[in-house]
C-alpha cells in the first residue's frame, strides 16, 4: 500500500481527500494534520466530518511548517490541502527532504513571479522550485505527472475551463483575435470551511466576484497559452461549478472538426464525459467527472461550451488522487470510478 499524509485534513478539500484515500484500493492514510495552533488540534476527524463516523477513526495532529519534513520518512506522499502561503513553504521543505508532494493550493501553479505577486499578494520564495513543479491537469499532463516530485493540482475553475478549451486550442480551432469569455458559477464550498461573512448562509446570493481580478485568470491563460476573460460567480448552493464559455472559431470551422477535437482529446479518458445534452451540476455533484457539451452558431462562427465539475472533487481532491495514481504507476481513475 502507498501511505499518504494529508495536511489541512479538517478543511473541505482535505476531508474529501481523506474519504477518497480511505476507500482507495492502493493507498492508505498515514496521518491527518492541521496547523500548529489549530482550534481542531487533537479532535477526532469524524467529529468534524460526521459522514466518516465509524469509517475513518483518526485524530487531527497539529504540525508546524518547520516540522513538516519529519513526515517524509513516515509516508510515500504528502498532500497539502492548505492555504497558498503555507503550501509555498511546506512543499519546498518536503521536496528538499526527498518527499513527493501534491499541493492543492495555488502556490506552484504559475511560473511568472510578477504575476504571482500581483494576484496572490506575496513574493514567491522558491522560484527555482516553480520551474520543477508539474501542473496536475491529469488528462493533459500525465507523462510529466508520472515523473514529478511536486505536483501543483489545478484550481477548480481552471479545471472546468481548461478541460473545455484545451481540445480546441490543441486542434488550432480558436480564433486568436477574439478572447474566449468564461462565465462560471461555484457553490460556496469553493471558499473553504472557515467562517467568513461573504459565505455565511444569509449573505450568499448569486453574484459575480473577483471581476477582472481573479487569480484563476492568469492560471487558465498560462496553461491554455491564450488570454481569457474570466468572471466567477458565487452561487447559493453548496458544491459544484458550471462554466459557460463563449469563443470565436477560425473562419470556416465546422461542427465535425469540433467534435473530432474533443473525441481525439478525450478518447479513453474515463473521467471526462462528452455529453449529448447540456451539463448540470446535479449530474457531477459527488463525482470525479468533467461533463462537457457544446453548440456551434454557424451564422457567427461562435461556439458555446459548457463544463460542469464538482469543485471539491475534480476541482481539487479527486484530481489530486488522479495525479497520485499516475505518479505511483496506476491508471488515472483507479479508486475513483
Ligand atoms: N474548496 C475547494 O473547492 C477548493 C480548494 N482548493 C485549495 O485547496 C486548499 C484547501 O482548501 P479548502 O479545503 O477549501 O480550505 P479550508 O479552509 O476548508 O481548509 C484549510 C485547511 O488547512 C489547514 N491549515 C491552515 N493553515 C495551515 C498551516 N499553516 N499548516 C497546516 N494546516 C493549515 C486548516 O486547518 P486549521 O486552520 O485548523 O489548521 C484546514 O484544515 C486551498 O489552498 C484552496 O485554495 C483548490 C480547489 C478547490
Ligand atoms: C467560491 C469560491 O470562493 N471559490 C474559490 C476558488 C477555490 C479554488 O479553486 O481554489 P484555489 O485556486 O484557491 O486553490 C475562490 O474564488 O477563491
Amino acid at each position: 500500500m502507498i501511505r499518504v499524509s494529508i495536511v489541512g485534513a479538517s478543511g473541505y478539500a482535505g476531508a474529501e481527500l481523506a474519504g477518497l484515500i480511505h476507500k482507495h484500493p492502493e493507498f492508505e492514510i498515514a496521518g491527518l494534520y492541521v496547523s500548529e495552533n489549530s482550534a481542531d488540534a487533537y479532535k477526532a476527524f469524524s467529529a468534524l466530518h460526521g459522514k466518516y463516523a465509524y469509517q475513518i477513526d483518526r485524530t487531527l495532529i497539529p504540525i508546524s511548517e518547520s516540522q513538516i519534513a519529519k513526515l517524509v520518512p513516515e509516508c510515500d506522499a504528502i498532500f497539502l490541502c492548505t492555504p497558498h502561503e503555507a503550501s509555498v513553504e511546506m512543499a519546498a521543505r518536503i521536496v528538499e527532504a526527498g518527499g513527493v508532494v501534491f499541493d492543492l493550493s495555488g502556490a506552484y501553479r504559475l511560473s511568472d513571479l510578477s504575476v504571482i505577486k500581483e494576484y496572490y499578494g506575496f513574493s514567491h520564495k522558491y522560484p527555482e522550485l516553480l520551474t520543477q513543479a508539474v501542473y496536475g491537469l491529469a488528462e493533459w499532463n500525465a507523462a510529466e505527472i508520472r515523473q514529478a516530485n511536486l505536483v501543483a493540482v489545478p484550481g477548480c475553475y481552471p479545471t472546468a475551463s481548461l478541460s473545455a478549451l484545451k481540445p480546441l486550442q490543441e486542434a488550432k480551432l480558436i480564433d486568436s483575435s477574439v478572447i474566449p469569455n468564461i462565465n462560471a458559477v461555484s457553490g460556496a464550498s469553493g471558499a473553504g470551511r472557515s467562517a467568513k461573512l461573504s459565505t455565511s448562509f444569509c449573505e450568499v446570493s448569486f453574484n459575480p466576484y473577483g471581476v477582472l481580478s481573479h487569480r484563476h485568470t492568469p492560471e487558465i491563460a498560462e496553461h491554455l497559452s491564450n488570454p481569457v476573460i474570466f468572471t466567477p460567480h458565487l452561487g447559493n448552493f453548496k458544491r459544484g461549478i458550471l462554466a459557460t464559455i463563449t469563443l470565436k472559431l477560425n473562419d470556416g470551422t465546422n461542427i465535425q472538426q469540433i467534435n473530432q477535437a474533443y473525441n481525439d482529446a478525450y478518447e479513453g479518458k474515463k473521467l471526462v464525459r462528452l455529453r449529448q445534452s447540456w451539463p448540470a451540476i446535479q449530474n457531477v455533484e459527488g463525482t470525479p467527472f468533467v461533463d462537457l457539451h457544446w453548440a456551434l452558431d454557424e451564422k457567427t462562427g461562435y461556439l458555446i461550451v459548457v463544463s460542469a465539475i464538482d469543485n471539491v472533487l475534480k476541482g481539487a481532491s479527486s484530481q489530486a488522487v488522479q495525479c497520485a495514481n499516475l505518479r505511483f504507476g496506476f491508471d488515472s481513475g483507479r479508486g475513483l470510478v
